[in-house]
């Protein structure tokens, strides 16, 4: 199966467009695991189990284990989610880019190491950055496009004077991936659901890509707006929401805080494909 088919099969599957973030924050815990780095895999396996039938995938952000030392409960929580939910697709988000050789030592780590079925990379280096990934045969790699943060416009929206058509620099990502990048199909894109018109954009210019799109929530992104920019019944959206469904509650209650804001999310989605 292709990571393209497992988050068209899953987005059925949950009738979703909803990716679960998990930004574990021990210092924004419940009481009795709050401060308390050692009981990451515990938080985030209660949100997994609480969350897992709404989502068409999940996506744990790597540094949020890493600086807490927390590599093993990542490894052990990426194996609970595909033991619990088989069907629903894992996005590693390590915004990865280095040259060929270290990549290669990323995409083993992303893909062997953590067993994820995509991860998230940055396209600044060129195409042999990304290729190495590319390699993992049914896996898939999101390239940054036009990111969800206010500072992406300093690089991102700077045209191109010496391309064809002088296309803003986040435009000419997403023709390479849609295009000559794209060897098997394994590609897709980060776009911010804080800027819906330029997922509109992304869109036409990427017309079958699947589109990783942040930023509901927290960030204060338009659900709505983002489904009608950005969703087609034959490329999926993959709209991701981290803090608002992790920390929905900070009491004993907060696997089922979880879950109702998940489903709450899930809900708008679903509803704006019209
Ligand atoms: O690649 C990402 O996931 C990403 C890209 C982007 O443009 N903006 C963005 O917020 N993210 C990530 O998406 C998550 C958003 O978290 P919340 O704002 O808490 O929903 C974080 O893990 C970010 O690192």
């Amino acid at each position: 199966m292709t990571f393209l088919e497992m988050l068209q099969a899953a987005q059925q599957r949950n009738r979703s467009l909803l990716c679960v973030g998990l930004d574990p924050e021990p210092t924004r815990f419940p009481a009795g695991l709050k401060g308390d780095a050692t009981r990451i895999y515990d938080f985030c396996a209660r949100i997994v189990d609480a969350t897992g039938d709404l989502a068409i995938a999940f996506k744990p952000q790597i540094a949020y284990f890493a600086a807490h030392r927390a590599e093993e409960q990542l490894e052990r929580l990426v194996r609970h989610m595909h033991a619990a939910f088989p069907h629903v697709p894992v996005i590693l988000d390590a915004k990865r880019g280095d040259i060929g050789s270290t990549a290669e030592q990323y995409a083993r780590e992303a893909f062997e190491r953590y067993e994820a079925d995509a991860v998230t990379l940055s396209p600044f280096m060129g195409f042999d950055s990304v290729q190495p990934y590319l390699k993992y045969p049914g896996k898939g790699a999101f390239l940054l496009c036009r990111t969800s943060n206010p500072g992406g416009d300093d690089l991102q929206n700077q045209r191109l004077a010496s391309v064809d058509g002088q296309p803003l620099l986040y435009e000419h990502v997403a023709k390479l991936a849609q295009g000559p990048w794209n060897l098997n199909g394994q590609l897709g894109l980060v776009v911010g659901a804080t800027y819906p018109a330029e997922i509109e954009r992304v869109r036409a210019l990427a017309p079958t890509m699947p589109l990783l799109i942040p930023g509901v929530g927290a960030q204060g992104g338009d659900a709505v707006a983002t489904v009608k920019a950005g969703w087609r019944a034959d490329a999926p959206i993959v709209v991701n929401s981290s803090r608002a469904i992790l920390y929905a509650s900070s009491g004993e209650d907060f696997a089922d805080a979880a879950r109702r804001e998940a489903l709450r999310t899930r809900d708008v989605l679903e509803a704006a494909k019209g």
